[in-house]
């Protein structure tokens, strides 16, 4: 009998996840009965949506939800014979006994010298998220100059590398030096970082001073308030995330993009990645052949055992995440 080990939310998140907020534990599973198998978690993932998603769709003393690549070790179900390897929605936890349902075979030529981790970032939920806002949200298109947010991230950076593949202009701010000089190795025209420049308004402007014909939000807030001003006329902005708000005890207020959005005829548009759900299959494949064909591009690794920023471990962009280490000890800390 396989004794999983699980990370469950004690108290819903009040600020800033803490260490505080989860708990271990340990469970007994079953055998698999018919047309089930067993899981071990290989990746772990842990992404902002997390934290509005728990608030919502998650009781205390449930085991935390989250996307895994894990290795299937026992099976009764052909869809999933041993030795496959599949990303499911299992929740932080070592072992799993699943029906099948929500599991999604990784690509079953995935060359062995990308690492599967990859799975969770890239060539991932993350890596759909940028590609399905920029063709399907922003129908980005060549020439345009883009502003995206968070541009480091795990969304952001594959946002900046498809707009260059694609002829675009691209601009990124992140937060720190470091994450600045990786945004350059990625080949976007412009990276700022926008914790220490004095003038955030300004310094959009030097980097367009025509504007921008796309914004690949991500972050919410005061930068959106600042940016959505340098669009262009007719300008779109797909609003992907705001993660400057998810921690926020009392929500922001204004300025509110109104008035601007009407005299620049703009538009504005949230989205989630799961609308597309059905061109998963050739968009994965879309994305697995530009990284194959530039070892650069795209050439970022979600998480390397379960340490989860989406950066190579150790990160050198200081990145402020959980992690978990091989012992499954969870932190708040850098890593
Ligand atoms: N709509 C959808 O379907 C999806 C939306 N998302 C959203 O996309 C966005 C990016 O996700 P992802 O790339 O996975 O995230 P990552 O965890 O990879 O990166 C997030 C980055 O956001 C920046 N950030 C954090 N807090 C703030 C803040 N208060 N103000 C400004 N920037 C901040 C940090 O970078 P820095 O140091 O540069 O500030 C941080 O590293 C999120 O908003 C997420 O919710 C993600 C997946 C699907
Ligand atoms: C309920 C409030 C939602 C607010 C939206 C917040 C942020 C946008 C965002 O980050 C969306 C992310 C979507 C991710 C989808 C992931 C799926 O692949 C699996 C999620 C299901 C799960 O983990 O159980």
């Amino acid at each position: 009998m396989v004794q999983a080990k699980t990370w469950v939310l004690t108290r819903h998140f009040e600020g800033f996840p803490k260490d505080s907020n989860f708990e271990l534990k340990l469970e007994q599973l079953p055998e698999p009965k018919d047309g089930e198998v067993l899981l071990e978690a290989l990746f772990l993932s842990v992404d902002p949506y997390m934290r509005p998603f728990s608030r919502v769709r998650m009781k205390e003393g449930e085991v935390m939800i989250g996307t895994q690549v894990a290795k299937v070790i026992q099976s009764i179900n052909p869809a999933f014979p041993v030795g496959c390897h599949v990303v499911g929605r299992c929740g932080w936890r070592t072992h799993t006994v699943s029906d099948g349902t929500g599991l999604t075979c990784l690509l079953s030529d995935w060359p062995q010298d990308v690492s599967m981790s990859l799975a969770l970032g890239a060539i991932g939920m993350p890596g759909l998220t940028a590609l399905y806002g920029l063709e399907e949200v922003l129908g980005l298109q060549a020439g345009e100059t883009l502003l995206v947010n968070a541009a480091a991230g795990a969304v952001g950076s594959i946002v900046g590398q498809i707009a260059k593949i694609k002829g675009c202009r691209v601009v990124g701010s992140s937060g720190s030096n470091g994450k600045v000089a990786f945004l350059k190795e990625l080949g976007f025209d412009e990276a700022f970082n926008y914790k220490t420049v004095n003038s955030l308004e300004e310094v959009l402007m030097t980097a367009a001073p025509d504007g921008y014909d796309c914004f690949f939000e991500n972050v919410g807030g005061l930068f959106s308030s600042v940016a959505i001003p340098q669009m262009k006329e007719f300008g779109r902005i797909a609003v992907c995330g705001s993660i400057s708000t998810y921690n926020d005890t009392n929500p922001q207020t204004g300025p509110y993009p109104h008035l601007t959005m009407i005299f620049k005829q703009l538009k504005m548009e949230g989205f989630m990645v799961g609308r597309w759900e059905h061109k998963n299959p050739e968009s994965l494949r879309r994305l697995m052949a530009w990284k194959r064909e530039a070892s650069t591009v795209l050439g970022i690794k979600a998480s390397l055992g379960l340490s989860l920023c989406h950066h190579s471990t150790p990160c050198s962009l200081s990145c402020t995440q959980f992690s978990i280490d091989m012992e499954w000890n969870v932190s708040t800390k850098q890593v």
